[in-house]
């Protein structure tokens, strides 16, 4: 049987989500590639922490260590900021390895010079997972990009925003219980001023931009608040009005120019993230021949996060796959 040799950089929330989905969907993923995907190495930061990982698993503190398996085909990254990410799915790519990436502060910033790297090199770059947890929304752009404009992009793309703001107003907690609680789920960020601030949701807005308009607004021009100001007073008296806080990402382009706002919104029951509630994300596009369509699911969290990198997995083999099929 043939082997695709894995690795994964970082064993946190998503590191594990991809490690427990490459095990739990190994028949699956043998069936559709013909091969057996094998995680060979995890780089970790932490040499002293106890993890839950086969004996037989090179676990190194050196990316080196890494980029020296021999016959490395493929690397998830789901470690935090820009750096040291960017510089090792450098080294990967030109070592000819598909990488497969959820760090969207790395990804919003480099993605397209790793894209343009990739093309160079004949190597793939999965970034579903960066942008709204398992939610599709990334090969779902690109599909409709073949033929449809996109007009316009507006939602919900930070899980721990939303989870907090649906805690406070459904269970009537406090932001820091519900905070917390996120954090305990997996959704939160390593340091989760990120999310509350709204940085996190900007990545991924800048991350929607590239792809639908092929550029990004100037960073500085965009709009960016986070929930921090929201206290549970103004929620509860929002409800009553029957209305609720989302925190909502916005794109166009005006005059060949890219608008873009990240920020809270009061929305009625007739707003179509009104009901979006959790840690889901929902994303509305407007294309110019579909017209408005809605992309919702889990925005954060271990599986659906998983899911959105094996996902990438899958696209990338099957193609590697036909392209060494005979041609009859
Ligand atoms: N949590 C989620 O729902 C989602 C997260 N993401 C993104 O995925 C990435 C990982 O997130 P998550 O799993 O939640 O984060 P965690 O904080 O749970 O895990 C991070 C992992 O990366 C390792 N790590 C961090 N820095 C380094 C480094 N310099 N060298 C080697 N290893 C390092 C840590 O090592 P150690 O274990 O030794 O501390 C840890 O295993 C982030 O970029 C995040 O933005 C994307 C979508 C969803
Ligand atoms: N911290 C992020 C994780 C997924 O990208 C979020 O809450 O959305």
């Amino acid at each position: 049987m043939t082997i695709i040799k894995a690795a994964l950089l970082g064993y946190g929330t998503v590191g594990q989500g991809v490690y427990t989905a490459l095990k739990t969907h190994r028949q699956q993923l043998k069936k559709l590639l013909g091969a057996e995907v094998e995680i060979a190495g995890v780089l970790i930061k932490d040499p002293n922490k106890k993890r839950d990982i086969d004996p037989d698993i090179l676990i190194t503190t050196e990316f080196e260590d890494i980029l020296n398996i021999p016959g490395l085909q493929v690397i998830f990254e789901a470690i935090v900021g820009e750096e040291p990410g960017f510089t090792y799915l450098n080294r990967a790519i030109e070592k000819g390895i598909q990488v497969i990436t959820a760090n969207k502060v790395m990804f919003a910033r480099y993605g397209k010079v790793l894209l343009q790297k990739g093309q160079k090199y004949g190597v793939s770059v999965g970034y579903e997972a960066t942008t709204a947890g398992g939610v599709p929304i990334i090969r779902t752009l690109k599909q409709l990009l073949q033929v449809n404009k996109i007009n316009r992009i507006q939602g919900i793309v930070n899980g721990t925003s939303n989870f907090i703001l649906t805690e406070m107003r459904s269970r009537g907690i406090s932001f820091d219980e519900a905070l917390q609680l996120a954090q305990r789920n997996g959704y939160a960020e390593e340091d989760p001023t990120s999310d509350i601030s709204g940085k996190d949701a900007f990545c991924k807005t800048m991350i929607l931009s590239e792809l639908a308009f092929g550029k990004q607004p100037i960073w500085s021009d965009v709009e960016l608040e986070g929930i921090t100001s929201i206290t549970e007073e103004q929620v509860q008296q929002a409800l009553q009005l029957n209305l609720r806080y989302k925190h909502v990402a916005d794109i166009y382009q005006e005059n060949g120019t890219i608008k873009a706002s990240v920020k809270p919104i009061l929305v009625g029951e007739s707003h179509p993230l009104f009901s979006v509630d959790g840690v889901d994300n929902a994303i509305t596009v407007e294309a110019s021949l579909l017209g408005r369509f809605t992309l919702t699911g889990p925005g954060a969290g271990k599986l659906p996060t998983a899911s959105a990198m094996v996902e990438d997995l899958a696209d990338i083999f099957t193609v590697k796959k036909r392209e060494l099929q005979p041609s009859i």
